[in-house]
């Protein structure tokens, strides 16, 4: 006799009259011989434990009606029901009559048994046993485990057998735990039966009869498929926890300590790149430089792989640039908060996200994709190799952060291709076979970067290429009433940016609102109520100054350590002597044609941020690599900086040409006055104001503070000094000569900057 039969029949069917009409004809034979009948009346409940035994066998959890706890699930954690095996939706009751007590009710107008025939003691002990539901202390559940996942895992168990082991599950467990049902389960669906067990025996109660029911139905495939399950929600619930501690700390900002959630604002994402930058100008009016004749979209950050319920199988792999400062890092961290809180992303099982600079310090080694996940993620390491199969069930996304600081050529034309999770290989080829998707059965990629890496277009892939929008005017208002919680403070700096038309401008990038904030809290700091004046002391090239040196310090700290600040200036001059010559001829366009030099563009793009590249496409043909600066400001704060250093480095005046000035200069010796007169007559020499904010630049950095911030530039040399007087009668005589109001308005704010 089959032994689940004999098994069976040994505990007792218990209802005689009560026939299984869903059984086939081959299990009623088998029945039929197992059984005999005893006209005898027994209670329903002494085949197996009640649930609500007080004898301390068993901890049952008083749970919450699965009812209360399901209404927001799916078998995809989604916010539909799941459909049942059967094909026809199963609804939750949301009211009951026939739960707890009714497991109680039943059998008890029976007046003949179907009961097994009694074999030793021994025996029935030892198969009763094996369904018995081994309850553990609520202490030591893994947390993991709440009812709604309970009750999905469950459901999602039973729909993986067919549609007679469905039937075979729900005919042993009427014939096991017949205190549990009032009616044969056969004509329950699954949802409600899961209901059911999790109403009498509690979460671990439930899952340890589905495990029983199934070892004892030997499908051993679905006991694996349950068990993994819960193995890989336990390590869910863990990476979500190592990720809370790592990412939903408060954050600093400004010396202070903030929640994310408050600090952050939402920044969109353009559905296109190559949208170039920014060229709103306060005194020039110039072309935009994109390249598309399409408007783009504006999305968010659950709309980044595309729309959140697509089901694709497809690898995505998305390449997300922005420049330095335009909030990557900041996006990065709201992507992983928003999977934390399941806010977005639901349908990745796994979310890893990896810092490509602390991705960096492994390169040189081999790894496989399971131990780069493992070392990177310790929660991880806690399922077997085998577990980490990454099959159709787990989808995991990677995001990446800061690509660009990888510094690798990867090469996704002559690609090594690995398939096994297991395959060691060098971490760059890894790299490029885990972000095409090649290694990982459903994976999909976020990479962020700042616009220096270009992928080849991968076709086997479900590729695109997406840009970080700028700060519209709000968010800029948005972000000084979070960053200031005084909100007299926050109105004095509003009004601030407002007033001057190049600040507004540059508070499209969210790096520069922090340094106008942080130059605002100093001032605050520094002069209380007096900083109500108005003006920020140095002007606004003092928050130029300090977007460089933020940018800089980026550059020697994390991108390129090799290089000392000692070696910032030769840099600075060679970006601001190409800086001046593209004002001079206000161009702003650098063709990569022109300067095809590889280290050049690393430095200006990757490593100090100052340059944005991107595509420039020709007549519909082919792209071709522009680079500009971040901003035309930034251009003309470059050439500035240049002429500056120059002075003070070399006693150069840039402006002399003439051989015999040239020498006649040297052997008075350099002066001030004379480079800003050259200057100004440079200035005025065009009339559609090309110079005029880089004549501001130059007159701000011969301010006291912004000459301190700006000496590790310069050298050993003495600062400029007392040179506002000659300044003011430099400019008044300018002015005086002066035939047009723009540019004598313009020499008005030159002195300003200069803080005479
Ligand atoms: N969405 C945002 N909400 C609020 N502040 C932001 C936002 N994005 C950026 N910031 C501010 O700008 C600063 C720079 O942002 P972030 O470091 O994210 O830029 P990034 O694009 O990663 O720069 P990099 O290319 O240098 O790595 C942040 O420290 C933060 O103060």
């Amino acid at each position: 006799m089959d032994e689940a039969m004999s098994l069976d029949s040994s505990l007792g069917e218990a209802v005689s009259g009560r026939g299984h009409p869903e059984l086939n004809e081959e299990e009623e034979e088998e029945e039929e011989d197992g059984l005999y009948y005893i006209p005898e009346r027994r209670p329903s409940l002494d085949l197996g434990p009640a649930p609500m035994d007080i004898d301390g066998r068993y901890f049952m959890e008083q749970a919450l009606s699965p009812s209360q706890s399901y209404g927001s699930m799916t078998s995809e954690g989604g916010s539909t029901l799941p459909e049942d095996n059967d094909g026809f939706s199963t609804s939750l009751k949301l009211e009951r009559a026939d739960s707890f007590s009714s497991c109680y009710s039943i059998d008890s107008d029976d007046c003949e048994k179907k009961t097994p025939k009694i074999r030793s003691e021994d025996d029935v002990k030892d198969k009763t046993d094996h369904f018995q539901p081994i309850i553990k202390p609520n202490a030591n559940r893994h947390p993991s485990m709440t009812l709604a996942f309970t009750f999905k895992i469950i459901c999602d168990t039973l729909r993986k057998l067919s549609e007679g082991e469905l039937r075979r599950f729900k005919w042993v467990l009427w014939s096991q735990y017949p205190q549990s049902f009032s009616t044969s389960p056969q004509s329950m669906d699954t949802l409600d039966v899961v209901d059911r067990l999790l109403d009498c025996y509690g979460l671990e109660g439930a899952l340890d009869i589905t495990k029983n029911v199934l070892t004892y139905m030997e499908t051993r495939m679905v006991l694996n498929y349950l068990e993994l399950s819960c193995k890989r929600y336990e390590v869910q619930y863990d990476l979500r926890e190592h990720l809370r501690e790592k990412f939903c700390q408060d954050i600093s900002i400004g010396g202070e300590k903030m929640p994310f959630s408050d600090a952050y604002i939402e920044v969109p994402i353009s559905s296109k790149a190559n949208n170039g930058p920014n060229n709103e100008h306060e005194v020039l009016t110039i072309k935009k430089l994109n390249s598309h004749r399409n408007p783009h979209t504006k999305l968010f950050t659950k709309d980044i792989l595309g729309h959140e319920d697509s089901d694709s199988r497809s690898h995505s792999l998305v390449l997300l640039y922005g420049v330095a400062g335009s909030g990557k890092s900041m996006l990065f961290k709201k992507f992983v908060i928003d999977w934390i809180e399941e806010r977005s992303h639901k349908n990745a099982f796994f979310l890893f996200p990896i810092k490509c600079r602390e991705l960096k310090k492994l390169r040189g080694s081999e790894f496989s994709l399971i131990t780069l996940i493992k070392t990177l993620f310790p929660p991880m390491a806690k399922l077997e190799d085998g577990d980490l199969k990454f099959d159709r069930e787990v989808t995991s996304l990677f995001i990446l952060d800061g690509l660009d600081e990888y510094k690798a050529n990867l090469d996704f034309v002559n690609i090594t291709l690995v398939t096994d999770p297991k395959d060691k290989q060098p971490l760059d080829i890894l790299l490029v076979n885990l972000l095409r998707g090649r290694v990982h059965f459903k994976s999909d990629a976020v990479v962020l970067s700042r616009p220096a890496v270009s992928f080849c277009n991968p076709l086997d892939v479900n590729f695109q290429v997406k840009e970080l929008c700028r700060f519209g005017d709000p968010d800029k208002d948005e972000y000084f009433r979070r960053r200031f919680r005084d909100p007299d403070q926050a109105a004095r700096v509003i009004e601030y940016v407002q007033s001057q038309k190049t600040v507004h401008i540059m508070c499209h990038l969210p790096l520069f609102c922090r340094v106008v904030a942080d130059e605002w809290q100093r001032a605050f700091r520094e002069q209380g109520a007096a900083a109500a004046g108005g003006a920020l002391p140095g002007g606004i090239t003092r928050l130029y100054t300090q977007l460089l040196l933020v940018l800089l310090q980026q550059r020697w700290l994390t991108r390129a350590p090799e290089r000392s600040p000692d070696q910032h200036a030769p840099f600075l001059m060679h970006l601001g002597q190409m800086a001046l010559e593209m004002q001079e001829r206000c161009g702003f366009k650098i063709h990569q044609v022109d300067r095809d030099d590889k280290e050049w563009n690393q430095e200006a793009v990757v490593n100090s941020g100052l340059c944005n590249k991107y595509g420039l496409s020709q007549a519909g043909l082919y792209m071709l690599d522009v680079l500009t600066f971040l901003h035309p400001t930034i251009q003309e704060y470059a050439a500035a900086l240049y002429v500056y250093i120059s002075f003070r480095r070399d006693g150069k005046n840039v402006f002399e040409k003439n051989f015999k000035d040239m020498v006649l200069s040297k052997l008075k010796g350099p002066k001030a006055a004379d480079l800003y007169k050259s200057a100004v007559e440079k200035s005025l020499q065009h009339e559609d104001g090309r110079l005029d904010i880089f004549l501001r630049f130059l007159f701000g950095m011969a301010n006291a503070t912004n000459q301190q911030l700006l000496q590790p530039f310069c050298g050993s040399s003495a600062p400029i000094a007392n040179f506002a007087k000659d300044a003011t009668s430099l400019i008044s005589k300018k002015s005086r000569d002066c035939q047009h109001p723009k540019r004598r308005d313009n020499l008005q704010r030159c002195l300003e900057e200069l803080g005479a």
